[in-house]
This record gives structure tokens, C-alpha cells and sequence, in this order.
């Protein structure tokens, strides 16, 4: 039986949940609810601190998990990331007051709050900048106003939570992040139902970027029609009852379906009909 860890609280357990409900896989009811058989698919759950997600896979005892970028490199864990699941997306970035520093060298022999101090203690050792790494659990953009640090090291989404509390950020990033599915390098018996999974959550991010587009076009217009929606590998073009016009369906990139169906319209392309892909395996 195949063991998975979920984080089970945080930025990251509910689109965790959905994206693995929508792979086909049990749900937990109750959100107390710390470990979940589903017999069905021959795995079990553990929900678990994101942060310690690596831990767990890192040491063998459990095969698979999903926490974030920013804490499997944290985590010194020697787990690894098999694949990037497009959610929970965020910078891991420096801030300061404004003319306090505007690069990484300008924190050397200052105090940095963070509480992700794996991670920043090697990006510093990596620069060569020597800093009091002031490790906190949370809410650390309050550091600075509180006397405790000089500068902060923290995941940035928006930006909000830096500029309410009158930080900007400096440098370049020291990461992008995103949610990821960990494993180790060797599975073993494991790897067969690894890949199950990892192609169930590939279908799930392919289900959610694109759109099953058909239209009907004149059969002279065709070759055009279908360099607007070449599809993945080649669209289905099947004859229609009135001869003169074929029925055309493609793949589309969702964010391109409104320009793609302008674009056909444009091109004398009616009858253009956009529908959700539910799920897939390319
Ligand atoms: N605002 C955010 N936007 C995107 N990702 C975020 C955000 N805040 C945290 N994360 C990501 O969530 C993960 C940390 O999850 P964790 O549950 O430990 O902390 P949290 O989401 O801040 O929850 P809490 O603060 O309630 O403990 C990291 O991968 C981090 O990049
Ligand atoms: O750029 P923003 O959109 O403002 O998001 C970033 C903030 O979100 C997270 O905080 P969270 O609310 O999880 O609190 P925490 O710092 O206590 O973890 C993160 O630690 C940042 O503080
Ligand atoms: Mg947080």
C-alpha cells in the first residue's frame, strides 16, 4: 500500500485535498481526521505538518508526499522533488526597511529573522555574507518593528503582510516556490504505484490547463481553422452530413480560449462550443 503525506493544515492542505479528490482519490471527512485508508486505490493518507512532510519521506517511512519547495530545501532532507503542482505559488524573498540594504551583501554582521533558517543560512553561506540568523515560527514581517531583527527572510505572495507593515523587499529571490510532490531516489517496490499516482496528478494539472474546444468550419478553411488549435499532437477533423463543412475538436490552453474562439469566429468558424476536460492521461 502505497503511504502519502497531505499537509494537513496551512496554505497548503485544501488545494492538496482538491487536487487529490480530483485525481480519484478518498477524502477525509473531518479535518481531525489524522490518517485515511483508501482501500479502493490501494493507498493510505497521513495528514501532517507540511514542514515535517520531508522529514517523514527523507527518512523512508513514508513513500510520497506534497509540502512546499521552500521547506523540502529547508529541511536539508535528502528527498527530492519528482514534479511541480502548480499551486501555493510564492517567493522566498529578503525585506528590510526601505535604505536599509538593496542586496544580499548589505546584510553581513545584520540579524535576520526568518523561520526558514536551513534555507537561509545557505543562500547567506553561498554569498559569503556572515548574519545572525534569528529563527522564528511565524508572523516574522512583525520582527523588525519589534526590535529582534534588521531584516526578515519570508515567503511573499502578494506583498500585503511586507507593506502593512512598511517592509519592501531587496535582492533577488532566493527562491520560487510552489507545492511539490516529494519521493526519495529510490523507491524500490514502490516506484510502480509512485507513477500511478504521479500520472494521476500530471492528469489532473493537464484536466485543469486546458479546454476541449469543437467547432464546425468550411472544409477549404480547415488547414486554417487548425493552425489556430493545433491541439496536443493533431486535431479530430470528422466529416459533417452537408458536405461543404467538417466538425473540428481540439485541446486549447484555457487562459488562450477566448482569443482562440475570437480568432475562429473571425475565420468564419460557428457553432464553436468550449467544454471542461474532467480528467486525462495524455
Ligand atoms: N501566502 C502564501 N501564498 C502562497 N504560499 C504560501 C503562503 N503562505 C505560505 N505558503 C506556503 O505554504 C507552505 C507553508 O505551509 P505551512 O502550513 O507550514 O505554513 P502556513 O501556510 O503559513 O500555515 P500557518 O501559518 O497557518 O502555520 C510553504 O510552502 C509556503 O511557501
Ligand atoms: O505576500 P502575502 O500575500 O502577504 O503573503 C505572505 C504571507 O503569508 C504567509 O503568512 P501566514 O498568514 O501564513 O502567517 P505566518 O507568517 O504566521 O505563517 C507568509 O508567511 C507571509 O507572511
Ligand atoms: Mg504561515
Amino acid at each position: 500500500m502505497l503511504r502519502i503525506a497531505v499537509p494537513n493544515k496551512g496554505s497548503l492542505s485544501e488545494s492538496a485535498a482538491d487536487m487529490l479528490r480530483e485525481a480519484g482519490y478518498r477524502g477525509r471527512r473531518d479535518s481531525k481526521e489524522l490518517v485515511l485508508t483508501d482501500a479502493a486505490n490501494d493507498v493510505e493518507f497521513f495528514f501532517l505538518r507540511p514542514r515535517d512532510i520531508a522529514v517523514y519521506v527523507g527518512s523512508g517511512t513514508l513513500d510520497v508526499g506534497i509540502t512546499g519547495r521552500d521547506l523540502l530545501l529547508d529541511s536539508g532532507s535528502p528527498a527530492v522533488e519528482v514534479m511541480a503542482l502548480g499551486f501555493a505559488a510564492s517567493t522566498f524573498r529578503f525585506a528590510a526597511r526601505p535604505g536599509v540594504a538593496s542586496s544580499v551583501q548589505d546584510i553581513d554582521g545584520k540579524r535576520v529573522a526568518t523561520s526558514y533558517a536551513g534555507l537561509v543560512q545557505s543562500h547567506l553561506a553561498d554569498h559569503g555574507v556572515g548574519a545572525q540568523v534569528v529563527r522564528l515560527d511565524g508572523a516574522v514581517e512583525t520582527a523588525i518593528t519589534l526590535g529582534v531583527a534588521d531584516v526578515i527572510a519570508d515567503v511573499v505572495e502578494t506583498g500585503t503582510t511586507l507593506r502593512n507593515q512598511g517592509l519592501e523587499t531587496f535582492g533577488e529571490p532566493i527562491l520560487r516556490s510552489e507545492a511539490v510532490l516529494i519521493t526519495r531516489e529510490h523507491n524500490g517496490s514502490a516506484q510502480p504505484a509512485v507513477d500511478v499516482l504521479c500520472r494521476r496528478l500530471q492528469g489532473v494539472l493537464t484536466a485543469r490547463s486546458y479546454v476541449m474546444m469543437d467547432y464546425d468550419v468550411r472544409v477549404e478553411l480547415v488547414e486554417q481553422a487548425c493552425a489556430l488549435t493545433p491541439g496536443l499532437e493533431s486535431p479530430t477533423v470528422s466529416p459533417l452530413h452537408d458536405k461543404g463543412y467538417v466538425a473540428v475538436r481540439s485541446m486549447v490552453p484555457r487562459h488562450l480560449t477566448n482569443r482562440v474562439m475570437d480568432e475562429l469566429y473571425e475565420l468564419g468558424a460557428r457553432a464553436i462550443l468550449v467544454t471542461d476536460i474532467a480528467a486525462c492521461r495524455l
